[in-house]
């Protein structure tokens, strides 16, 4: 998350006072991540985050964001909790924004994921996939292959000054995607976004997932191929087969993969990483003044497209028939 809002001590004051969650004792803005505006609250009653939705969150999306936390929690998944005011609402406003206090979820993410932790992982996704099962409300990707060409839009004219040549590659990616594009995976809801800063480990557990502010519904194994994207390349810019064969093995011990699915895989990898480059791309290039906001470079996933334009079956990202 970020602080692209300012909150003033009596705007706060006066929005918590809705609310049963104790006297404030402290709050103070938290910088990581680039979507949200988010507080760290300490109260009396305990600690809690405090999100304002920025840019990239429709507010008519909320709903389907907070029930979705409320039906995965109540299928067992360790996730943020919405707390609800004295009115019985989740949702409220503060500065003009759409703003929610979630439970403070325990726990640490790795920056440098090891094997095990892409095992863990595995599991908790495919955990996930099973749990979001029966949820009443649908969002579809508004981040998929369809959105790709006219966010590329925003950026193409000054991507050569980001690289030169990424103009080109980008085209090239989006025609190859767009005329391959898998349809009917088999699909329900996914996160959409899990990156090592929205898992939390507890020793070498996953003790919580965060930030479904891009859940949706969409192909399954495209959420396996951002996760093996977001978790199983080196610092260097190799892809760890290691890495990815212990995320996709724990994913099949839970959830086999179909043969659709498999075949599917290194597109689903290459669409995932343009997803990331193009939205890191048109945020480098518009970073709002003022902002305590850290962009994410855009030329990692431009490096990760490298590697998945070259692949040529799922036994590269480390799927073995065995399971
Ligand atoms: N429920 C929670 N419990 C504990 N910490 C949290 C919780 N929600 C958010 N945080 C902290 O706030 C940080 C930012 O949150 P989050 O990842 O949801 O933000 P974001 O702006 O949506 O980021 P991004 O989409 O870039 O990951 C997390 O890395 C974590 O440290
Ligand atoms: N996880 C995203 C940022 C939030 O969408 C990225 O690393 O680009």
């Amino acid at each position: 998350m970020a602080v692209y809002t300012e909150v003033p001590d009596e705007a706060l004051a006066a929005f918590l006072a809705a609310y049963d969650i104790g006297d404030l004792l402290s709050y103070k803005g938290i910088a990581e991540g680039v979507e949200n505006t988010n507080f760290f609250l300490h109260t009396t009653a305990g600690s809690y985050i405090l999100t304002l939705y920025e840019k990239r969150v429709a507010e008519g999306d909320l709903p389907f964001f907070l029930g979705l936390m409320e039906h995965l929690a109540a299928n067992g998944l360790a996730c943020p909790q919405p707390i609800r005011n004295r009115a019985g609402e989740a949702l409220g406003r503060l500065c003009g924004r759409p703003a929610v206090i979630v439970t403070f979820l325990d726990g640490v993410s790795v920056r440098r994921p090891a094997t095990r932790h892409c095992r863990a992982l595995g599991a908790a996704l495919a955990g996930l996939h099973a749990a979001g099962a029966g949820f009443g409300i649908r969002r579809p990707n508004a981040l998929s292959v369809a959105a790709w060409r006219p966010l590329f839009a925003q950026a193409e004219a000054q991507a050569d000054t980001v690289a030169p040549g990424l103009a080109a590659r980008t085209r090239a990616d989006l025609a190859v995607l767009e005329a391959g594009w898998p349809q009917d995976l088999p699909g329900g809801v996914i996160h959409a976004d899990l990156f090592t800063d929205n898992v939390f480990f507890i020793g070498d557990a996953v003790s919580g997932l965060i930030d479904f502010y891009f859940a949706c519904n969409d192909a399954f194994a495209y959420d396996l191929a951002i996760c093996l994207n977001a978790w199983c390349f080196e610092g260097d810019g190799s892809f760890n087969r290691t890495k990815g064969q212990a995320m996709i093995a724990a994913y099949q011990g839970v959830r086999p993969l179909e043969p659709a699915e498999v075949a599917a895989l290194p597109l689903l990898c290459r669409g995932a990483a343009l997803r990331f480059m193009l939205t890191r791309l048109v945020d480098w290039l518009n970073v709002p003044p003022g902002a305590l906001v850290k962009p994410k470079d855009p030329l990692e996933y431009d490096r990760k497209l490298a590697f998945h334009r070259r692949v040529a079956d799922a036994a590269e990202y480390g799927w073995a028939s065995a399971g």
